[in-house]
């Protein structure tokens, strides 16, 4: 017997028929890595040619910025004083002029003169040294006019002038290519007066969820076995906070027509389409099948040992000729947010030309034992500095299954936590592990 609902297009979903182990390798982290750098490469990074002024955080330059002059661009002190000549003698200097900032003194100085200068102010010609006003005392005045001064200290050449290109030398590499602009950066291109620079395009990235159980959040109360929609805001928060625009493709219902038709649909304003959901072993878990039956793409992986996220699938194909690639995350919250940390943002950052497109990674020591599992695991944790440890401890988020969304609330890390082996089936308090950073860490 068959029933109606039942009948996909393809003999693989008539239920008594399907596979009962799954057919798709599980996959270690390194091969899966390696697959989305290979994606990667299809999907070279665009730039475009933008102001200066118009640039915002988490833009990324498409080519290196040279210096175009030193800084200084002429010897200025590094004080508020008396730019003086230090083989001078005398501890008492007749204050010849005054140089200020902007306003520059431009005659020779002689011995046994100095000039009151200001912080940043140009040095005039025949000043070697700079005294700061706290090493001296006024010597002699005329009215309100300072006329002579007594040097307590007396200077080495070369004593507070920062000299010509002393900071930064003409031609020097300022920036990058790849480099991401945060306020450092684009104060400099400023300093330099650099009107337009070149920078790369962002790709854009359609998040849709998939499942007949899924109502919109704003749902007051969904009728019995229906939830809300989280991943898709969560993801969306994700991205967002990574500088792309997501685009938001809504809820897909577990039907092989819908989801191909949503994919096809996302496609024509994403080249990168995030998906959550419908990737296991489950009768209405279509994914895969529309990846490759439907759409034809390529599945660059269908399982990926590790936990959470085993059943995490990447595709990718064209789509009225366009190069599309599909990461078909699967849905419990937990995995779907991991995933999409490991696998999605570092492969949009490349996407965005970022040349450091992961995510740091630290090490961290155990607050408490652990006990491993058949898959190699990226445990949730919050760090802590403790007075007198050299490295954060991390905090494990509680219950770590991953239905369960809280695990990630207030979670600086995933700790890379290997597999039990024969010789190690648990890491002891106080162990070393590495941990990528998923959060800011203020
Ligand atoms: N027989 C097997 N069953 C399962 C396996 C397996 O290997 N063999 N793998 C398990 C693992 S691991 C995971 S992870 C899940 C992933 O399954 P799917 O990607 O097919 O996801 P769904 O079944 O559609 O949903 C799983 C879970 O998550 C909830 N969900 C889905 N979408 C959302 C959403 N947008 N917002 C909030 N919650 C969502 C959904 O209701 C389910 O509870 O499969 C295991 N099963
Ligand atoms: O991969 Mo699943 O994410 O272990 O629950």
């Amino acid at each position: 017997m068959s029933s109606s609902s039942d009948l996909q297009s393809s003999p693989e979903h008539v239920v008594a028929k399907r596979a009962r182990i799954s057919q798709w390798p599980a996959v270690p982290m390194t091969r899966a890595f390696e697959a989305i750098d290979r994606i990667a490469d299809k999907f070279p990074p665009e730039s475009k040619g933008y102001p200066t002024v118009a640039l915002t955080n988490g833009r990324v330059i498409a080519e290196d910025i040279r210096a175009p002059e030193n800084v200084p661009k002429a010897r200025t002190s590094v004080k508020d004083g008396y730019a003086v000549i230090a083989a001078d003698n005398l501890m008492i200097r007749r204050v010849a002029g005054v140089a200020t900032a902007g306003q520059p003194w431009d005659g020779i100085l002689q011995p046994g003169e100095c000039i009151r200068i200001s912080t940043g102010a140009v040095i005039p010609e025949g000043a070697d040294a700079v005294v700061q006003v706290e090493d001296t005392t006024l010597a002699g005045y005329d009215g309100d006019v300072e006329v002579a001064i007594n040097i307590l200290i007396a200077p080495e050449v070369g004593k507070d002038i920062r000299e010509k290109g002393s900071d930064i030398k003409e031609n020097d590499v300022l920036l990058e290519n790849g480099c991401e602009l945060g306020p450092a950066e684009i104060g400099l291109l400023h300093m330099f007066g650099i009107q337009n620079i070149e920078i790369y395009r962002k790709p854009k990235v359609c998040v849709m969820s998939t499942g007949n159980e899924l109502v919109e959040s704003y749902h007051i109360c969904p009728p019995q076995g229906f939830i809300r929609d989280s991943n898709r805001p969560q993801l969306l928060s994700l991205f967002r906070s990574q500088g792309f625009k997501p685009i938001d493709a809504g809820i897909a219902s577990d039907n092989i027509d819908s989801i191909e038709a949503a994919i096809r649909q996302a496609s024509e304003f994403a080249s990168v389409i995030v998906t959550s959901g419908g990737v296991s072993m489950g009768e209405k878990d279509y994914l895969k099948e529309v990846l490759r039956n439907r759409l034809g793409f390529e599945i660059s992986f269908g399982r990926v040992w590790m936990k959470p996220g085993l059943p995490c699938t990447v595709a990718h194909g064209k789509i009225n000729n366009l190069p599309v690639v599909v990461f078909a995350l699967p849905g419990n919250p937990v995995s779907s947010y991991v995933c999409a940390n490991l696998f999605v943002t570092p492969f949009l950052r490349a996407m965005a030309g970022c040349n450091r497109p992961k995510q740091p990674v630290i090490k961290v020591k155990l607050a408490a034992e652990m006990r491993l599992g058949p898959r190699p695991e990226y445990c949730r944790a919050w760090l802590e500095s403790r007075c007198g440890e050299t490295f954060p401890i991390a905090n494990v988020t509680g219950n770590q299954i991953s239905s369960r969304l809280p695990s990630l609330v207030g979670a600086h890390v995933l700790l890379v936590i290997p597999q039990s082996s024969t010789e190690k089936t648990q890491l002891e308090k106080g162990e070393l592990v590495d941990a990528i950073i998923i959060s800011s860490l203020f």
